[in-house]
């Protein structure tokens, strides 16, 4: 399966290294001292459970050089979305399938948009990673899983195809009948994870233990449910309590990627997160003061330090 991985970062170069590495035919297309690296030394996974070391890398980025691909997988920010989308059409023929492993509850309408929703499927990628130095992805805890599936919820040869070069290079990766809930379901947990570890710039271990953001963290996600609820997504109206069970059972230095950016000065997809639940809520009629003020708190920070 030819797969293009736009992104090499946290999650593109965390989930291209292990499709690599089952023997999928991948091309990464990045930039800068990250590309350079690649290409040098090969690109490393380390921190977890399986350290993973591909040497011979296929990196541009220039994707007029790869042409149309079977699939193409967008792992970059959300605030980069827009000039990755122009970038990458040539990567794009009639049989593509373009999938976003991005967080947040827009990137599909925003793939669609651009090339056809016949072309998307709907994705949600959960792994804690960033990118340790150029060449090299760290990752905190040994959590990777994939989900991905037709938003009609059919079962394709496309999805099949996908599914079986995760499973060979030992991605845990499932098939939904439903990925617009898992892509809620994902967004429950990522805004009450990103929120809490963003604003405290602790990691989730303390966040959990002390009652006081234990209780913040259980009602942020209670916001992120009513919203998805009004909005018609079918999510158990418990469905924060359930989360806060997955959120004890992560690693205790777990962080999320919204606290790596803020700690390293980079600009934020708070607009996305937490932003996003608020603008939601707005429309959908539902109140999410808590969500709003994480991102009111946030804001002086979204566009990262101009040396970030
Ligand atoms: N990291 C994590 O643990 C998880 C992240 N996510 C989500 O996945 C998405 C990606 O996050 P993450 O992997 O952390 O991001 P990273 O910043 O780690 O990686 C993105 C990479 O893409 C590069 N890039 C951006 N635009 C282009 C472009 N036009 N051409 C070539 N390269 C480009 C960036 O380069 P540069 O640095 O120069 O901008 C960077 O190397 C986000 O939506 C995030 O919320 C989801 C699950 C887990
Ligand atoms: C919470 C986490 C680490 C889980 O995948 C994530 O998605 C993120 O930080 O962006």
């Amino acid at each position: 399966m030819r797969i293009a991985i736009v992104g090499a970062g946290g999650v593109g170069g965390f989930f291209g290294a292990l499709l690599a590495r089952g023997g999928a035919n991948v091309t990464f297309v990045a930039r800068g001292a990250h590309l350079a690296a690649m290409r040098r030394d090969g690109l490393r996974v380390e921190g977890g459970a399986h350290p993973v070391h591909i040497q011979d890398v296929r990196a541009t980025d220039d994707p007029a050089e790869v042409g149309a691909t079977d699939l193409v997988m967008l792992c970059v920010k959300l605030w980069g979305v827009e000039e990755a989308l122009e970038q990458i059409r040539p990567l794009v023929g009639p049989d593509t399938t373009v999938v976003s492993f991005q967080n947040g509850v827009l990137k599909d309408g925003y793939l669609m948009a651009a090339f056809g929703a016949e072309r998307v499927i709907g994705g949600v990628g959960y792994v804690a990673t960033h990118i340790a130095r150029p060449g090299v992805i760290a990752q905190t805890g040994s959590l990777q899983r994939l989900v991905f599936g037709e938003f009609d919820g059919r079962t394709s040869a496309r999805v099949a195809a996908f599914h079986e070069a995760c499973a060979a290079g030992g991605i845990n990766a499932e098939v939904s009948t439903d990925i617009r809930r898992e892509i809620w379901q994902k967004f429950v947990f990522l805004t009450g994870l990103s929120a809490t570890t963003a604003t405290t710039r602790l990691p989730i271990g303390p966040v959990r233990e002390n009652p006081q953001t234990r209780a913040f963290l259980l009602d942020l996600m209670r916001e992120v449910v009513m919203v998805g609820r009004a909005s018609g997504v079918a999510l158990p109206e418990d469905y924060a309590g359930e989360c806060l069970k997955l959120v004890d059972e992560v690693a205790y230095d777990m962080t999320s990627s919204l606290f790596h950016d803020l700690d390293r000065g980079r600009p934020l997809e708070v607009r996305w997160l937490s932003g996003g639940v608020a603008e939601l809520g707005r429309k959908a009629g539902v109140a999410t003061p808590l969500n709003r003020a994480v991102a009111d708190i946030l804001a002086l920070h979204a566009d990262g330090r101009a040396e970030g």
